[in-house]
This record gives structure tokens, C-alpha cells and sequence, in this order.
């Protein structure tokens, strides 16, 4: 459905330490909407959880459209307010700004000012059903993934700082220092009540992962269905060759990978192999939470605009 707002406004919500340098690609967004004769208002975000906090309180009869220009952190914390209020909520435009975007790869946006405004203003609205995990505390919804396992302690040993610093290189040096202290931990899956066991798990609505790189062939960011990629094979040799299969393209094809699809998913510890450590759970790449945790697809829908 091309998406015609009634509402010529736009309330953006800006992290302005997400990204590295990319302040420019906000300002001529800004320029483009206003010289189509829209309304914009910037608001910056001063702490984390003031993105969500706006999004979750900021009057709908005012804003046709709410953007968020940051990373896929800030994007998350903006899906939870949005999803807090699903029937009232405007729906929500992206300028990605963060390291890997995964969502606007999800989305087909462009990287150029012109086309994120154009889906801004005229794009087609995807009702997106965010993925809902909980752990002892309150329920945190995701837009593309929860991860725990391999991903989810390289995702916990990046700070904010390494990651202005170096980008995906971050990444790239932390997976290293995880498969150099590998230990054969089993988590123990449950999706819709049938188990498995792996050595890492993402579960996913999204097909891409970290970027332009594909997961989850089959996922839909507008169908409320969970992917649930299980990685079964243990061993730092094993965790290195998944990551290559990934940037490759071939992972959905690689043996000791696969994906089931389900509605309700419980993640949990079967065996620490001695790793005496806090077993984290990364939410659209941030550290969130920690296991065990059950997953759902939230019944709020929120409204995403991509190009049309
Ligand atoms: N003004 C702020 N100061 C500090 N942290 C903030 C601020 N606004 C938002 N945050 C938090 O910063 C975290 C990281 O932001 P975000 O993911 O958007 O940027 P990034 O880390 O540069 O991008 P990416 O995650 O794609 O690498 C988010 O979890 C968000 O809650």
C-alpha cells in the first residue's frame, strides 16, 4: 500500500552518536523534505532511551511520520515506543546512519538523501509484527534479530567507543578474541515445543544479517513468523567457518546450518562447558539481555515505510 499521509510533518529523532561522521547525509535529508514542503522538527536524543521515549509519547494528530536517524540500536529503542502504542502510532521512516543498517537492507532503502526522503514522504508501508523476547525482566521487542551464543558475546565485547573507532572491524577483531576463548557451550532450543540443541542460535524475521549478508532466505519483515537459524556444529574452527559462509553468501547452504521457522521460541543453557560467564543475548546488535529467554512475535504491528 503506497502510503499517503494526510499530515505534511515529520518528527525525526536523531542519535547524534550513532554513525561515524554522517551528520551531512542528515542535513540534506532534512533539505530534501522541507523543500517538498514538508514540516521537519529535529529532536536529538541526549541518552539512550530517549529515542524510545519520544517515539512512545510524541502527538500523532501533529506528525504524519516519525524517522529515526541513527543505528539499528536507536532503530530499536524507536520500534519499542512505536509498538508500546501500535493502533496510534504514525508510521516510521529510516535515515540509517549506523554500522550495518541491517534493517535498511531489510527495507531496500537507498543510501542517497533523495530516495530516503522519497520513501519518507511516498513510500509503501510494511506492517511489521516486531519480535518480542523477554527474559526475568520487561519484554524488548526487535525489529530484525535476537541472537545468543557466538554472535551475541561478540556483539557484548564491542563497546561504543571500538566501534566509532574501527566500524566492522570491530567485529571482525572481537570474533577473533571469542573464537580464541571458544568454549563448547549447548544451548538448548525449543521452537513451538520440538527441541534442539546448538552451538549458537539467531532468531530472526529478517532475511540479512550484519549488513547486505542473508541468514534467513525465506523471512519476511511484513509476515509475524520467526526463523530460528541454528548453528550445530561446536568449536572455534566451526564458529569462523559459519562467519565465512555468511560473508560469502553461501551460509543457507552450509552443512551444520540450518533454519526452522516457529512462533514461539525458548532459548536456555544445557551445558556451560565450564564458561563461567553471563550468557548474553544481543537485540538487533545490541547486549539486551541474558538466558534463558522466550521469544514471540509481539500481536502490535508497527508501520514501516520503504521504498515504493
Ligand atoms: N544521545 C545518546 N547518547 C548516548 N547513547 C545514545 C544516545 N542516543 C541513543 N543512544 C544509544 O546508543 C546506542 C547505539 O546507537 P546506534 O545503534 O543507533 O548507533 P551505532 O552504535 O553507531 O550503530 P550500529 O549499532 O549500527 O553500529 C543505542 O543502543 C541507543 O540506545
Amino acid at each position: 500500500m503506497t502510503f499517503a499521509p494526510v499530515m505534511h510533518s515529520v518528527l525525526l529523532i536523531l542519535n547524534p552518536t550513532a554513525g561515524r561522521r554522517r551528520r551531512g547525509l542528515v542535513d540534506a535529508v532534512v533539505r530534501c523534505v522541507r523543500d517538498a514542503g514538508w514540516t521537519v522538527d529535529v529532536v536529538e536524543t541526549r541518552a539512550a532511551g530517549d529515542a524510545r521515549h519520544l517515539a512512545e509519547t510524541c502527538d500523532a494528530t501533529r506528525y504524519g511520520v516519525v524517522a529515526v536517524a541513527g543505528g539499528d540500536g536507536t532503530i530499536n529503542e524507536v520500534v519499542n515506543g512505536l509498538a508500546a502504542r501500535a493502533a496510534t502510532a504514525p508510521p516510521l521512516a529510516l535515515v540509517p546512519l549506523g554500522t550495518a543498517n541491517v534493517l535498511a537492507h531489510e527495507l531496500g532503502l537507498g543510501s542517497g538523501a533523495a530516495s530516503l526522503a522519497e520513501a519518507m514522504m511516498a513510500g509503501r508501508e510494511v506492517l511489521m509484527h516486531p519480535g518480542q523476547a523477554s527474559d526475568a525482566g520487561a519484554p524488548r521487542c526487535f525489529s530484525l534479530m535476537a541472537g545468543a551464543g557466538f554472535d551475541a558475546k561478540v556483539v557484548a565485547g564491542v563497546t561504543a567507543p571500538l566501534k566509532r573507532r574501527w566500524g566492522k572491524g570491530a567485529y571482525v577483531w572481537r570474533s577473533l578474541v571469542e573464537a580464541r576463548r571458544y568454549r563448547p557451550v549447548r544451548y538448548a532450543v525449543a521452537i513451538d515445543g520440538e527441541r534442539y540443541e546448538a552451538a549458537s542460535v539467531i532468531v530472526t524475521h529478517a532475511r540479512h544479517y550484519a549488513g547486505p549478508y542473508v541468514v534467513a532466505p525465506a523471512a519476511s519483515l511484513g509476515e509475524p513468523l520467526l526463523h530460528v537459524c541454528l548453528f550445530e556444529r561446536w568449536g572455534w574452527m566451526q564458529a569462523l567457518r559459519f562467519g565465512a559462509a555468511l560473508v560469502r553468501g553461501v551460509l543457507p547452504r552450509t552443512s551444520g546450518y540450518r533454519v526452522v521457522s516457529g512462533h514461539e521460541v525458548r532459548i536456555s543453557v544445557l551445558n556451560d562447558a565450564g564458561e563461567s560467564r553471563r550468557q548474553p543475548v544481543q537485540i538487533d546488535g545490541d547486549d539486551a539481555l541474558s538466558l534463558p529467554v522466550t521469544i514471540r512475535v509481539s500481536a502490535d504491528a508497527v508501520r514501516l515505510l520503504r521504498p515504493a
